[in-house]
């Protein structure tokens, strides 16, 4: 919950979290979210060991770090979440998300339920929303009709989408539940959350 202390964080720029299961809609969501209102929201920079590609900014792409550098911040505690992909190492710091805020932006964060976990041990003050499909036939319905992922990846993602549903249940899981059925009231349910209770 977001009772912490926010005082490192800028006034009124308490980071937003947004989780839910793969395929119940959070990019959409924030797609629009961001086209809708380009100067508020921000995401934090990630960390990741891959080398930079070609035009790849440092800082603003990615913050590019050694495999020792990466390890250290891991012993350190700095990140809310880190995991590997293809061998190359990726996370999110706490201070990349304190950043946005001192860039007068409101983070927003789209991780899964460990991330969640970790963020309610920080000071950050986060708000946390989840979006839940409106049943697990119609996540399965978008999951295949988006046509991204192949079929163990599909299963892999309702197997993972069970628990997540179990922890969302939970009073303390989230601030506001909102269910995506139709995307305008979902839509709506998010920017009244947002903006209700952040501007008083
Ligand atoms: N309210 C809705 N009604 C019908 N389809 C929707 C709705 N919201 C999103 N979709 C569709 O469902 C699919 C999954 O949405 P999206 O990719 O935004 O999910 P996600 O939660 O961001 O998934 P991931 O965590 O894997 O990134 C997309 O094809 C999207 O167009």
């Amino acid at each position: 919950m977001s009772s912490t202390s926010a005082a490192t964080v800028a006034a009124g720029k308490n980071p937003i979290v947004l989780f839910g299961p793969s395929g119940t809609g959070k990019s959409t969501l924030l797609k629009r979210l961001f086209e809708e209102h380009p100067e508020e929201f921000g995401f934090s920079v990630s960390n990741t060991t891959r080398k930079p590609r070609a035009g790849e900014v440092n800082g603003k792409d990615y913050h590019f770090l050694t495999r020792d550098q990466f390890i250290k911040a891991i012993e350190n505690k700095e990140f809310i979440e880190h995991a590997e992909f293809s061998g190359n190492m990726y996370g999110t710091t706490i201070r990349a998300v304190r950043d946005v805020a001192e860039a007068g932006k409101t983070c927003i964060l789209d991780i899964d339920v460990q991330g969640v976990k970790s963020v309610k041990g920080t000071d950050l003050g986060a708000r946390f929303i989840f979006i839940a499909p409106p049943s697990e036939e119609e996540l399965e319905r978008r999951l295949r009709s988006r046509g991204t992922d192949d079929e163990a990846s599909i299963l892999k993602r309702l197997q993972t989408a069970k628990a997540e549903l179990e922890y969302g249940k939970q009073p303390s899981a989230c601030d506001i539940k909102i269910v995506n059925d139709d995307l305008e009231g979902a839509y709506k349910a998010l920017v009244g959350f947002i903006f209700g209770n952040s501007q008083e």
